[in-house]
């Protein structure tokens, strides 16, 4: 791989270019700050150049700063490692250079890249680049001068947003708010940018140091309204992450101090919250998402992935419509079998409403839902299999069905058909048992609503072969998955790791805990609901079901409370069927960084929609039509008819925790059960767990320190 490196280039008009070549995304590595530092005081120097172009190699202009640098801190302990380019490169270079400076950006300036382009002079854009300043998604915030920049090139509101949401936007909304002076196509891109820097020379056009800007930010108390909402917000939407409040604490800082008094704050509050064990989690995360879908045996051995363009769904049931949805939208085309009309209307009712609930909350337009729906077709029998690449079998968990099923798809399906399944807890190689496709056949185990939650396990057995994960792992980065490879066991890798989750938090109860006092804590630690509100909104019955299928599988684990069978005894059930598959597969929402306030949307859509009803919306609370849920005193009785059958309570009575005890007691079996899944091999390394877990149980991401502390583990 060609080492990082920064070109320096003086043309016949007196422009000196300078180009960032790191491929893939030209990340600020610490060789690109200092080769820049070099190159612009050369400039600087010398006679023959008059003005001065920056721009990124292969039609990238820059991904940011170098993540790595800052996990080299994590691992070091010794932050010497971050370079001072705020004032050093950005101010003392770039802004208060004596001959103009352009940037010239193509395909994406985001963090440090988009920070840099802000120092410049002026910034010419191709079409549909995206800048952002994503830093608060990694636990910390711009750091190189990007807080103070973007407020005065587009106003406070807007930058508030878009830092708050780590939020790219395109080219073309930045020329209409004027972090772009213009777009020109990516041929003329150079060209346009040379031509712009020799013209702010000669006075033709504005010598912009976008830090003395001051005529966009409006009046103190006007700016101080915008910062005083935006503290609201974060208190109430993410209360957890430090990297949100400090952020509106520096552009406040340098609003009322000054640009530069404001460059030098976020340089010092950067560099602690680089050191944070936000940080240090939120930046594993990172490249533990960009290493989950290398798999060594598979994506390692120069194995080609397979078109898969047309799929079968056997089941138009929640979780078949959901992947049918998730196929559609990936522009695959699908049939979805059913075994009477009834059903297959009901499935295909379903696709529609899905895609048509994207349309209506805005994520697609009219025309691409009606795209997706016209790659949909339903069908009573496997007539039409006979092309297809891949079949998604997602029926009920009944072991001799799906052997049949396999079974049948072998005889009719071509050869090479991968052979799929849904299910969550069956092991795949009993559900292939009757067949001879143990090769092709492997589990794509979807997290409900399968149109929505990003992750996607791929079950391997010790028969699948490598190009059938590859077309799998292919197939789930097409419709916009997460994909992970685990191995073949029951509950696979994150129902497996979390199914102690709930026994903890009953087996508390049956000592005296009380219950609300549980979710309490379990919320404040960063998961979105705690364990008893997440038992009421999947319904009773699905948590005695997989709790029969845990006992089975890991008796010598197992804490059996009487409480769910008493409540339901009493009548309850649970609140909701249309929250139940959510459960189902252990996920309800996802909780990560920027894309947190959407999913909390989702998750109060779906709350609402689970007001009682079909399944009797008798739990742990009660939920009425607006508001949150509310305790429901008359469980009282109920848990202390439990605690006495149990009879746990030391003399009893209830013993005396502490809220950090009972954060542990309920946390810790499910890092025991997390070593297993790793020591078992379940998956290949701990970091994919670390997502699988983010995404399909909600854990906090920026929690990890949770477990580092725990075990003092290096997280690299
Ligand atoms: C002081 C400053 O304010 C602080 C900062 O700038 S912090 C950095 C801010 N920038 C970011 O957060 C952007 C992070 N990167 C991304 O979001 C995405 O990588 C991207 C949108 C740039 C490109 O996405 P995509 O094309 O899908 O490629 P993706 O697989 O993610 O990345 C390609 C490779 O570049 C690496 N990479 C991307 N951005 C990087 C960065 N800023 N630093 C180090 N490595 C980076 C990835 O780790 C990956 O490496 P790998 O191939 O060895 O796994």
């Amino acid at each position: 791989m060609a080492l990082p490196k920064v070109d320096f280039e003086v043309g016949a008009d007196g422009v000196a270019v300078i180009t960032m070549c790191n491929p893939p995304v030209n990340a600020l590595a610490i060789p690109i700050i200092m080769g820049l530092k070099n190159r612009f005081d050369e400039a600087a120097r010398r006679n023959d150049v008059k003005a001065i172009v920056l721009t990124g190699k292969g039609g990238r202009f820059s991904g940011g700063f170098d993540i790595s640098v800052m996990q080299k801190v994590h691992r070091t302990g010794d932050s010497s490692h971050l370079p001072d380019v705020s004032v050093e490169l950005v101010v003392n270079s770039i802004e208060d250079s004596k001959k103009p400076v352009v940037a010239a950006v193509a395909g994406l300036a985001l963090g440090g890249g988009l920070e840099l382009a802000m120092g410049c002079h002026a910034r010419i854009a191709a079409p549909r680049a995206q800048l952002g300043l994503p830093e608060l998604t990694l636990g910390i915030i711009p750091g190189f001068g990007g807080t103070q920049r973007l407020p005065r090139l587009i106003g406070l509101s807007k930058a508030v947003e878009m830092m708050l949401t780590s939020k790219p936007i395109t080219s073309e909304e930045g020329r209409k708010l004027g972090l772009i002076d213009a777009i020109v196509s990516s041929e003329e891109l150079l060209k346009a940018s040379r031509l712009w820097a020799l013209e702010i020379g000669e006075r033709c056009k504005p010598w912009v140091r976008s830090l003395h800007r001051t005529d966009k930010i409006g009046s103190l108390s006007e700016a101080r309204e915008v910062l005083r909402t935006a503290r609201q917000q974060v208190k109430k939407t993410v209360p957890h992450l430090p990297q949100q409040l400090a952020c509106v604490d520096v552009i406040e800082h340098g609003i009322v101090h000054g640009g530069y008094s404001g460059v030098l704050k976020e340089a010092e509050v950067f560099k602690q919250l680089v050191v944070s064990d936000t940080a240090k989690g939120l930046i594993n995360v990172f490249f533990s998402q960009r290493a989950i879908s290398k798999v060594p045996g598979v994506t390692d051995i120069g194995l080609k992935p397979r078109n898969v363009k047309k799929a079968a769904v056997i089941g138009g049931g929640l979780m078949g419509s959901g992947i049918a949805t998730a196929l559609i939208l990936g522009n695959i085309h699908v049939i979805l079998k059913e075994i009477n009309p009834e059903f297959l209307l009901k499935g295909i009712k379903t696709i529609e409403a899905n895609v048509n609930g994207l349309v209506r909350r805005g994520k697609l337009t009219k025309q691409k839902a009606d795209a997706a729906l016209s790659l949909l077709r339903g069908v009573l029998d496997y007539s039409e299999f006979k092309d297809v690449d891949l079949v998604i079998e997602a029926v009920i968990e009944n072991i001799s069905l799906k052997q049949t099923i396999f079974s049948d798809l072998e005889k009719i399906c071509p050869p090479h058909c991968i052979l799929a399944s849904n299910t969550s807890t069956i092991d795949l190689d009993v559900v292939g048992k009757t067949t001879s496709s143990q090769n092709r056949i492997a589990g794509a185990h979807f997290f409900s609503p399968a149109h929505i939650m990003p992750l996607l396990e791929i079950i391997r057995t010790d028969k699948t072969s490598a190009q059938v994960i590859l077309d799998l792992i292919t197939v789930g980065k097409i419709i916009k998955k997460t994909p992970v490879v685990v191995g073949n066991c029951t509950g696979f890798a994150v129902n497996k790791t979390f199914f102690p989750y709930s026994q903890g938090a009953h087996l508390l109860v049956n000592l005296g805990v009380d219950v609300f006092r549980i979710d309490t804590l379990i919320r404040n630690f960063g998961f979105p609901i705690g364990p008893f509100q997440l038992q009421d909104l999947a319904g009773y019955g699905v948590a005695v079901a997989t709790s029969k299928v845990f006992a089975d599988a890991f008796s010598d684990r197992i804490f059996k409370s009487p409480l769910l069978d008493l409540l339901i005894k009493s009548g309850r059930n649970g609140n909701s069927v249309s929250m139940r598959f959510f459960f189902f597969n252990n996920s309800y929402f996802l909780c990560t960084g920027n894309i947190l306030c959407e999913y909390n949307q989702l998750f109060l859509t779906l709350a609402i929609s689970a007001l009682p009803g079909k399944n009797n919306g008798k739990g742990y609370y009660i939920y009425e039509k607006a508001g949150k849920p509310k305790p429901d005193p008359s469980i009282l009785p109920i848990i202390e008819e439990s605690r006495r059958l149990c009879n746990i309570m030391p003399n009893g009575k209830p013993i005396s925790v502490t809220d950090q005890e009972i954060v542990e007691m309920i946390l810790f079996p499910v890092v025991n059960e997390a070593c297993r899944v790793l020591e078992d091999g379940v998956v290949i390394r701990a970091s994919d767990l670390d997502i699988a877990s983010v995404l399909g149980m909600s854990f906090p991401n920026y929690r990890f320190d949770f477990l580092y502390s725990l075990f003092k583990i290096d997280n690299n």
